[in-house]
């Protein structure tokens, strides 16, 4: 189960983010906001980092009009590794090396293509399971 969240900034990415989840048939629990109307992203931020942290999701994807401050809000949580990508790499290399929980995108920096991209290689592929990288995340769990 994936965990939605955005602002009002994230909103016209997201749709496109949810069309592709249902187009893949990978199930998600949407936290909102559900419209341009402008909000707060904090509160979004909040909504889908407990949700993970907690177990109930296995992973996140949160989009503000950057990326920036929807996962310097996640990131506060206890647990969350919230990696904000704008290319294909730095997502594969984020679960690969960081266990990345939760992707943050930013819908004014990274247009709809290329953002599907990214989702679905966040979503694809497993962390190493390294023994450095593992001992990398403990060290930032300390
Ligand atoms: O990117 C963001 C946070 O990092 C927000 O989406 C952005 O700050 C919202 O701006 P505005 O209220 O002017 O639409």
């Amino acid at each position: 189960m994936i965990a939605l969240g955005c602002d009002h900034g994230g909103y016209p990415l997201m749709k496109e983010v949810i069309a592709y989840l249902d187009a893949q048939k990978i199930p998600y629990e949407n936290f909102g906001t559900y419209s341009e109307e402008s909000v707060d992203y904090p509160v979004y931020a909040k909504k889908v980092a407990h949700a993970v942290a907690e177990g109930k999701c296995d992973k996140g994807i949160l989009i503000c009009g950057t990326g920036i401050g929807i996962s310097i809000a996640a990131n506060k949580v206890k647990g969350i590794r919230a990696a904000l990508c704008g290319d294909v790499f730095s997502a594969k290399a984020t679960r690969e090396h960081n266990d990345a929980n939760i992707l943050a995108m930013g819908a004014r920096v990274t247009g709809p293509g290329l953002a599907l991209e990214i989702v679905k290689a966040f979503l694809e592929t497993p962390f190493s399971n390294d023994e450095r990288h593992i001992r990398r995340i403990r060290q930032i769990e300390d």
